[in-house]
């Protein structure tokens, strides 16, 4: 890690390691209002390739600790970065879905020792308004992630794949629903203070960005940025996925993280 990077406050997040110990080692990092499961699709596919995998929830999210916000995106790197010391781990490919998406690029920054490749899926170097976090963030704490779940959903799949699966998308506002609070309020003022645009061309690490067509949240222009950022990056945009695309369009999405991971270099 670079000399300048303080991280002071790591929590021990809640992980799940599957696969064989000695594998390359993936960590998935996941949206804000999500928890390790949204990674569900990709855990089998991956471990019947030989990789460890190993998923988590962000603080404030899932079983993880609730530390009194606002959260930076340094905490969140600071805590993947003790998840894998705990996990005895060195360098780790880097697999992050919007907010996991962040976290990943922030290490890929500040961390590049640690990290292998990159996947960057459906997320963004700069998400604004900031007002907008900083409105929801007092929303959330004032009506709690319940009053966000409907509107949350309805960006992380398309309104096809509502209709078409009514149980998975009740499935994931009940995820949406059953995050703290404060954990997912703190969330968004990480976001709100984010801007890792200038950053991008420090990024060494081989980078896959893979965005959703139909995102509302991350739309693809963010994702041109990200990929045109970074010096070893590609971009893939995957039809028939909004936000959650890892979820929406599982096969898509794991044949493009496994095709990225296995690749030579
Ligand atoms: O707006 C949303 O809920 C989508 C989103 C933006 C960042 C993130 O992690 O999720």
């Amino acid at each position: 890690m670079s000399e300048q990077v303080k991280v002071h406050s790591a929590v021990k997040v809640h992980s799940v390691a599957e696969g064989p110990a000695d594998g390359p080692v993936v960590v998935f990092s996941g949206s804000l209002g999500s928890d390790h499961r949204m990674w569900d699709p990709q855990v089998k596919p991956l471990v019947e390739k030989g990789f460890r995998v190993i998923r988590y929830d962000t603080r404030g999210h899932g079983a993880s600790p609730v530390p009194p916000g606002p959260y930076t995106l340094a905490d969140l790197g600071g805590d993947l970065l003790a998840l894998l010391g705990e996990h005895g781990v060195e360098r780790a490919h880097v697999v992050g879905l919007s907010l996991g998406g962040m976290t990943a690029m922030w290490l890929g920054v500040n961390a590049p020792d640690r990290i292998e490749k990159l996947v960057l899926c459906c997320t963004s170097a700069k998400l604004g308004p900031p007002s907008m976090w900083a409105d929801r963030a007092k929303t959330v704490r004032e009506n709690g992630t319940g009053s966000v779940a409907e509107a949350g959903v309805g960006r992380w799949v398309t309104a096809g794949y509502a209709t078409a699966y009514p149980e998975r998308t009740g499935y994931l506002r009940e995820m949406i629903a059953n995050v703290p609070a404060e954990g997912y309020a703190a969330s968004c003022q990480a976001i709100e203070q984010m801007d890792l645009v200038g950053d991008l061309p420090k990024i060494a690490a081989r980078t896959l960005v893979i965005a959703g067509a139909e995102d509302p949240a991350t739309p693809v222009e963010h994702a041109e940025v990200i990929a045109g950022g970074v010096p070893d990056a590609r971009l893939e945009v995957v039809e028939g996925a909004a936000h959650l695309g890892s979820f929406e369009q599982p096969e898509r999405f794991t044949a493009l993280i496994l095709d990225h991971l296995e690749a030579a270099r």
